[in-house]
């Protein structure tokens, strides 16, 4: 039974389905914190929140069971996004449920502040008909500047348009062209706007760029009498500064519906002439709610019966096709990440794979996230899986580069792994796999060979003269280890020089039994290594 844990207010019809889902039991526990939610998050498989939760890097410390945290709606700021990846948890949104709501909500916060709905209002409630006090201003015919023309940013021109405004434009990921087709007039920076605008929205996702995009600076610069518009992140204005704006008459208004501090119930904004405030209620509409919670149940519930990744911000998306297409060869990448761990105990430094022929126009990084997950499975308290893996190699400073060549060689596809310790030893092996799903060793260290790539491999490099798979096929039958199959492999093409040979066993020889191999004349050395059976594979392998 896959559990999922509800950390915020979501909509019923989200609810409903996760009841009906087969194999899933939910619980809705709301206002979680601390340790509270440590301990909440450490009891289930999936965890679907809003804007409230804060999922900190405390809060996921010790955290072996949950693996995916699905926001219903678009920012994911309250969810730390590198503890997430390290812990393993994939992090999905629902990015596109609430954009209309919320440019909806942007352009009545905009109307509201220019036609002092909110004090008007208040000023009746009151018992006040105050008809000269409250002289507004008209939209149409006005510019307004939007800075980010994402999903929001487009649906607030387009409908300032219909407004019969003129709209300025920035966004360093949108075209000329493009703006153009939309009606927007791109600008190169957000200064270039500032002096030519009489209203100001913004709809980018708060970062190191966005951050008091507009401060003191940029109030300088503004046209006098501009209203500003915020309903994406708060912190995107400064809010000392919008403050300031206000008292000193450069500003004629300012229309928030999100905060540097959120919950926030006290601000010196609050009450300020001009000034127009909600507590983030962009998304706050039934149909977007309705929306982004059936949605983010489906992604989850996609995510934990199927292993499909989508909208994910942390990882690739991996859809269920892709998974099946390459599941064979995550397989033998993750098997090869095992081999190069019992090939060098003492650690690994570099490594490098290279996936030939018909793979290698597949998901490389995923092959790549396979190998690194066979490198690491049972280092960590944690489980490593495909989200984690990589970053946990990163932090240990083992570096691992991939590569791709479309030439076939001799398989249709094949995985080379080449690896070397911190001394300096180096080994390189090529795994593939046979028919459907037959993951198979055939080469080690230039020696062409064919071997199982699971259970107890018995690995020994020996001159290639006679007898010497007969000496070890009798210590093995003297000491009761059954072999499943052997492979032998030369150099070149010629006997006697050095060869290896591997024994697929059904059971680990003892101490006793490899010894007397490594005691044998003409072996040069003898190892046992053991790669997991289909039933110990790591769940995102089983299919
Ligand atoms: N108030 C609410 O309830 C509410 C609801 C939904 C979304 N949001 C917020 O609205 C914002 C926009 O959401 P969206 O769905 O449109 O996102 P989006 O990803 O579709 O668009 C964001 C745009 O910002 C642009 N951008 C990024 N950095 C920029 C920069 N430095 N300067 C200019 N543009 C930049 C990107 O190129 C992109 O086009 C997000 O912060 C989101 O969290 C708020
Ligand atoms: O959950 C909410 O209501 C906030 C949504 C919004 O901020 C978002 O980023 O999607």
């Amino acid at each position: 039974m896959q559990r999922v844990i509800v950390l915020d207010n979501l909509a019923q019809e989200g609810l409903d389905l996760l009841a009906a889902a087969e194999g899933v039991e939910y619980e809705v526990r709301i206002g979680l914190k601390g340790d509270e939610l440590r301990e909440a998050l450490s009891q289930f498989d999936g965890a679907i929140c809003r804007s409230g939760v804060k999922i900190t890097p405390e809060s996921l410390v010790g955290n072996s069971r949950l693996k995916a945290i699905v926001r219903a709606g678009v920012g994911t700021d309250n969810i730390d996004k590198p503890a997430s990846t390290r812990a393993g948890v994939v992090v999905m949104n629902t990015p596109a449920g609430n954009t209309l709501s919320t440019a909806e909500h942007a352009i009545a916060l905009m109307l509201a502040m220019s036609r002092n709905v909110a004090p008007a209002n208040q000023g009746l409630v009151e018992g006040r008909w105050d008809r000269k006090k409250y002289m507004g201003t008209q939209v149409a015919g006005k510019t307004l500047g939007v800075v980010g023309l994402g999903r929001i940013g487009l649906a607030v021109a387009t409908r300032a348009k219909a407004l019969e405004m003129n709209i300025l434009g920035y966004d360093p990921f949108m075209s000329q062209e493009r703006a153009a087709d939309l009606g927007i007039e791109l600008v190169a920076t957000v200064d270039e706007m500032l002096p030519d605008i009489d209203y100001l929205t913004v709809h980018t996702p708060l970062t190191d760029e966005t951050r008091n995009l507009i401060d003191l600076p940029q109030l300088e610069r503004i046209k006098p009498g501009a209203r500003l518009v915020n309903a994406a992140r708060g912190g995107i204005y400064n809010e000392q500064a919008l403050i300031e704006g206000l008292k000193s008459g450069k500003l004629a208004g300012v229309a928030l519906d999100v905060y540097v501090d959120e919950p926030c119930t006290d601000s010196p904004l609050f009450g300020m002439e001009g000034v127009v405030c909600t507590p983030h209620l962009g998304a706050s509409t039934e149909e977007a709610q309705t929306q982004v919670a059936v949605e983010a149940v489906g992604l989850l519930t996609d995510f934990l019966l199927n292993g499909q990744i989508k909208n994910a911000v942390n990882v690739a998306a991996l859809d269920a096709k892709t998974l099946a297409s390459l599941r064979g060869y995550l397989d033998v990448a993750y098997r090869l990440g095992r081999l190069a761990v019992g090939l060098l105990p003492s650690g690994i430094a570099s490594c490098r794979l290279t996936a030939r022929g018909e793979i290698s126009g597949k998901d490389t990084k995923l092959l790549t996230s396979a190998f690194s997950c066979g490198l690491l499975d049972g280092v960590f308290e944690e489980e490593v899986n495909l989200i984690n893996a990589q970053m946990l190699l990163e932090d240990r400073g083992i570096k691992l580069t991939t590569e791709s060549q479309s030439g076939m060689g001799a398989f249709r596809s094949s995985l080379t792994a080449e690896f070397e310790s911190s001394q300096g030893v180096m080994h390189k092996v090529v795994g593939t796999v046979f028919g459907e799903s037959m993951p198979r060793l055939v080469a080690l260290d230039g020696y062409r060979l064919e071997a199982y790539l699971d259970g107890c491999l018995l690995i020994f490099t020996h001159q290639d003269v006679p007898g010497i798979i007969g000496g070890v096929g009798n210590i093995c039958g003297e000491h009761g280890v059954n072999i499943a199959q052997m492979a032998v492999g030369r150099a070149g093409d010629h006997p006697g020089g050095e060869a290896v040979g591997i024994l697929n066993l059904d059971a680990a020889p003892s101490a006793e039994a490899l010894e007397a191999v490594r005691q044998l004349p003409a072996i040069s050395s003898a190892q046992v290594i053991h790669l997991p059976e289909a039933d110990e594979l790591p769940s995102w392998l089983q299919g």
